[in-house]
């Protein structure tokens, strides 16, 4: 099945806009969706949707979009390879700077500036170049925490790419747990740990949520980040409650704006308390202790 690329320029803000209503309108579908900064000086973004094989009734409702939010903007196709796509994609994709930190491809390694952590992210089958604004959100509140209180543990639930993960391990060298319901980006994120030779600190295992004997091996945590979605993440909350250490720090996302409130709701339930939320191209990261 070949896999179509339906792309749009506009200004930031129209790009944000843009970028929230086709998250509603292809909700159920869950197609993946990005916002990529092209030209900071000119503000020209990039918006993508990307579908399978349902292309043309996916542009109908993508010109549907543009015309209820009163935009005329021409649509462009681009159809991907159908091997190794995300690989091919990904090699042209500009290294993200995120809270200090330089995500990048291998053809970018020597892109990094005095003082930026780099972070090198294999082109795979795992989430997680940090161009995704829930990743950025992420690294931006974990360079803050990891300074500031200083964990001496930690744990990323759903890894992906395991750049969290690296970030976390490249900021101190603590252990860090990486765990994944797929066991694809549990293999992809131990190879991420080797290449970026924090392998002696990250340990990768396939888990769903914290059904797994490794929790109560390396717990509880003194820091806690993940990156999944707004349902799974008030599910797992009073799992989070039991494997946090006191006084430990939480960092959440995968969260859209509207959703940022339940989130949080279902959290203080469990006894946390909401310290900062950023928000970045429509998603909320949720920094909150214990
Ligand atoms: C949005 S990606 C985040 C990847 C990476 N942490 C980042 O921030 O870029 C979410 C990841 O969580 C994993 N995941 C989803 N539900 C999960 C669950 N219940 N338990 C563990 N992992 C889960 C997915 O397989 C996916 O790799």
């Amino acid at each position: 099945m070949s896999q179509t690329r339906l792309h749009l320029t506009a200004g930031r803000e129209d790009a944000t806009r843009i970028f929230d209503a086709l998250e509603t309108e292809f909700e159920e579908e869950g197609f993946p969706i990005a916002v990529l900064e092209v030209d900071e000086e000119r503000d020209i973004h990039e918006v993508s949707l990307y579908v399978e094989d349902e292309a043309d009734d996916a542009e109908r409702r993508m010109r549907g979009v543009l015309t209820a939010l009163s935009l005329a903007k021409p649509i462009e196709r681009e159809t991907l390879p159908e091997i190794d796509w995300v690989a091919k994609s990904l090699e042209g994709l500009k290294p993200v700077r995120a809270g200090g930190f330089i995500v990048h491809g291998a053809h970018d390694r020597d892109e990094a500036r005095e003082g930026e952590i780099s972070i090198e992210i294999e082109a795979g089958l795992a989430f997680g170049t940090g161009h995704h604004g829930t990743t950025a959100g992420c690294l931006e509140l974990l360079a803050e925490v990891v300074r500031e209180e200083k964990p001496r543990n930690a744990l990323d639930l759903g890894t992906g790419s395991a750049v969290l993960a690296i970030a976390v391990a490249k900021l101190a060298p603590i252990p860090v747990l990486a765990t994944d319901i797929d066991p694809v980006a549990t293999e992809v994120a131990a190879g991420n740990a080797r290449l970026n030779g924090v392998s002696d600190h990250v340990e990768a295992e396939t888990a769903t949520g914290f059904d797994h004997p490794v929790f109560a091996a390396r717990g509880p945590f003194e820091l806690i980040v993940a990156n999944i979605l707004a349902g799974p993440l008030m599910e797992l909350a009073p799992s989070m409650a039991r494997h946090i250490a006191p006084n430990g720090s939480i960092i959440l996302s995968g969260i859209l704006g509207r959703q940022a409130d339940a989130v949080q709701a279902a959290y203080i339930a469990q006894g946390f308390r909401h310290v900062r939320t950023l928000h970045k191209e429509g998603w909320a990261t949720l920094y909150l202790k214990r």
